[in-house]
This record gives structure tokens, sequence and C-alpha cells, in this order.
């Protein structure tokens, strides 16, 4: 049914590729039936296909709204419309089953399997957004398109499921870097077909967007069997976690990061202050690089596998909470940071670099690192055991198996950060 809808719709489906579960690494996916070079489109998909707040019949209503909320309302009213055109394409999901966003798991399971991994309290985010905008915007706009919406069938529990389904499988087509600062970035939308493609880091295809269709082309040539995948873009474990339910098994990820908050170097600079005037002192460099927004209360520093990717706030906040109270002094007085960008150019933090830190901010590097690694309150060595263990690790649950690796992932990448500046 899905395929006779595709087919009438316009979606052209190379020859040489099927849609399948069989061979799929989670639920259904696309695989190459023969060989494929570099370059081949195996799906175009035209812009009528595309559901959005511009092409669903009820667009007129939601011009009021913004952000994801149209595509969400748009979508509440498509999934229980029976003459909606997208019934052939949500017949593929069986009421979102599949879903399995930590979102869904009982908070004391998120709590106990993701701790320190950054997951539950974005999760706890977004819990209270989607409740707020659920009650403060989409009910009052039920109420004000009755002939449209009914709020028994479009229920907070449908809400949540659209909002995980939109999270997992929608697209947003990139804008011209001048356009992003003007407009803001363009609405997501859902694109059929180019959804059921999979995500691996180590990708062969992406999506192209031309001005009648969008295209999904391969990068690389792949060989008959094999699966196709998209990228979600570069994911690290958590995100695609907490944003698409999985994570891709320790080590294939190489997007993948892991976390300082930087409120954890903060309390490890307060913790090697030996006097009170000491611990003065680091309250007012940290309040310095906050006006300076190096850091925030809420931000963190992120380490990839071969660089730290916030390099620039990080080195400035081990810098400065490292001075003593003349350097700090002098160092402000002579607006400090800017004097200094030559040598900061010099001195960018890939693993290198940061092994040739100075004595002091390695150290301050090292005790975040410390602090950081007990927030998870779980042991390495056990989770190692489990990843090398195959008939323990497949006695896991899957939401256990999605969590070590997430977990893991983040603990390797800071220990390799603790090697470095030992
Ligand atoms: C855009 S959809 C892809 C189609 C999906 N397989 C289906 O059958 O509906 C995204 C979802 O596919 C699954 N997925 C994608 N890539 C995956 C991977 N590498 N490993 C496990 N699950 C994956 C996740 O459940 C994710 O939320």
């Amino acid at each position: 049914m899905f395929l006779a809808w595709c087919g009438r719709a316009g979606v052209k489906l190379n020859p040489k590729v099927r849609l399948s579960r069989e061979g799929a690494v989670a639920g259904y996916g696309m695989l190459a039936a023969e060989e494929l070079e570099a370059g081949e489109v195996v799906v175009s998909v035209p812009r009528s296909v595309l559901l959005s707040q511009h092409t669903s019949p009820i667009r007129e209503s939601l011009q009021s709204q913004s952000g994801w909320v149209p595509l969400l309302l748009a979508l509440l009213y498509e999934y229980t419309a029976s003459n909606s055109q997208w019934q052939p394409y949500f017949s593929l999901w069986q009421d979102f089953r599949s879903l399995d966003h930590p979102m869904f798991w009982p908070e004391e399971e998120r709590t106990r399997l993701l701790q320190g991994t950054g997951i539950p309290e974005a999760v706890d985010k977004d819990l209270a957004n989607i409740h707020l905008e659920y009650s403060s915007i989409i009910l009052p706009f039920m109420e004000s398109h009755p002939n449209i919406f009914d709020p028994k069938l479009h229920t907070l529990e449908l809400y949540k499921q659209l909002v995980a389904f939109v999270m997992a499988y929608s697209f947003q087509e990139p804008l011209e870097e001048e356009d992003e600062d003007e407009k803001g970035p363009n609405p997501p939308m859902m694109v059929p077909v180019a959804d059921i493609l999979n995500h691996v880091a180590n990708h062969n295809a992406n999506l192209e967007y031309a001005p009648q269709c969008l295209r999904m082309v391969t990068t690389q040539p792949i060989g008959k069997g094999q699966e196709i995948f998209n990228t979600y873009g570069q994911m690290a474990n958590w995100q695609l976690l907490h944003m698409y339910g999985f994570a891709e098994p320790y080590p294939g990820n190489t997007n993948d990061t892991a976390d300082i908050q930087m409120v954890t170097v903060r309390k490890a600079a307060l913790q090697r202050a030996k006097s009170e005037a000491q611990q003065q002192l680091v309250s007012e460099q940290w309040d310095f690089l906050c006006q300076l927004e190096m850091v925030g209360e809420e931000g963190a520093f992120v380490l990839g596998w071969d660089e730290v990717l916030t390099e620039e706030e990080l080195s400035m906040t081990l810098k400065v909470l490292c001075m003593s109270e003349e350097e700090f002094k002098e160092y402000k007085e002579q607006d400090g940071w800017e004097d200094d960008s030559e040598e900061e150019e010099n001195s960018t933090l890939s693993n290198e670099a940061l092994s040739k830190l100075k004595t002091p901010c390695k150290k301050l590097l090292y005790d975040s690192v410390l602090l950081t690694l007990e927030s998870y309150g779980s042991d390495l060595k056990a989770e190692q055991d489990l990843l090398n263990n195959k008939e323990a690790y497949e006695k896991l649950s899957r939401r256990e198996q999605q969590a070590l690796h997430v977990r893991y992932g983040q603990k390797r990448i800071l220990h390799q950060l603790l090697e470095l500046v030992r």
C-alpha cells in the first residue's frame, strides 16, 4: 500500500534499491539490491509529497504559529483524519509503537541508566516544554478551531508521541548562512521514503535539496545487499539516544563526544583554593569569564575523540582560573584576552596541544575530569566487561544496551583526556 502510494505520488525509487525490514539495522531500512556507484540517486521525492505546515490542507489556520508547533498541529490533524493524503505514510508505523526515546522511559530507569550522560536533564526540559506547549498553545488553538480539532482525540499523549516522531523523522532544509541570520532556520518537515533510511556516522548517502524535489544520493560505492545509510548530522551518542532513541554501538560513533560541565571546572578550582581569599579570587575570575561569555552556569565544554570542540572557551577558562591575584589584575587591566589572541591561535586544543598545557592548567583540567567521571556513579571496568562478554551483553535489555554505549563512550573520551594531562 505504501509503495503504491509512493508511485502515485511521483516518488521515484531507484530499481537497484529496496525498502525492507530484513537486513536493516533497525525497523525498516533501505538496501542495495544491486551494486551502486557514488553519486547515484536512490530515491527522489517531489516536494508535493512532503508533509509540512505549508502542504497540509489546514495551512491557512497554522499561519499564526511559529517554530515546531505548526508541523505538530498539522500532524495531529493529518494523523487522525481518515481522508488525509498521508494515511499510507502513517500506516508504516502502527501507532509509533517502536519509538523508545528516553522521554518514554520511567524516570527511575532514566536516572539509573543515564546519570552523568546529560540525557536526564535534556529530557526533563523536553517534558516541561511539551506540557507547557500543549496547555498554553495547542489546547487554546484547538478550542478556537473546533471544526478541525477535538481535545478528546488530540490528547497530550498523542502530542508527546508526535513530538518524538518529529524529533526522529523530520528534516530541516539547510539555509544559506546569511539567510539563517536573517530569518532563522527553516521549519521542519516530514519527507516520506527519505526517512526510511537509518543513520550511522560512517554513512554512505545524504539528502540533496533541489527546487522541485529532494534526492537521496550515494556518497560512496555500495555493495549488493548492504544497507544505505543517511546521516542525521554529526551526532554524539547521547544526542542520538535523546533525539532518536538509539546509540551507535561502541566504538562505531566517530562523532561521539563527552561534556565537562563548565561549573565543574569552577568547582574543581574552588576545591583547590586553600584560603577564603583564594576562593574569592576564583569567584571573581568566574564572573569575569561569564562577562566575556566564555562560560555560563548551564554550559559545557565538549570533548571529541581528536580535539576539544569548545577549545577557545576551555583554554581561556583554565588560563584565567589558574592566575594569581596579580596576574589576574594585570590581565584585566590590559583587557588581556584580546591582546592575547595570537597566543590563543597557537594553542588550539588538539589532543596534542592539550598535553602541552602549563602544569597548573593541566592539574585543574585533570581534577575537573575526575569530578565529571565521578558524576556517572558507575564502574568503567564493569561496563568494559559487559561489552566484552557477548553472552552477558545479550542478556541486557535494549535500553540497558543503548545506555551502556552512551556512558562507556563518554567515559572513554574522558579517560583519554586524563591520560593526556596526567
Ligand atoms: C528516520 S527513522 C529511520 C527508519 C526506521 N528504521 C523505521 O523503521 O521507521 C529514525 C529511527 O530509526 C532508528 N534508527 C536509525 N538508525 C539507526 C541505527 N543505526 N541503529 C538503530 N536504530 C536506528 C531509530 O529508531 C530512529 O529513531
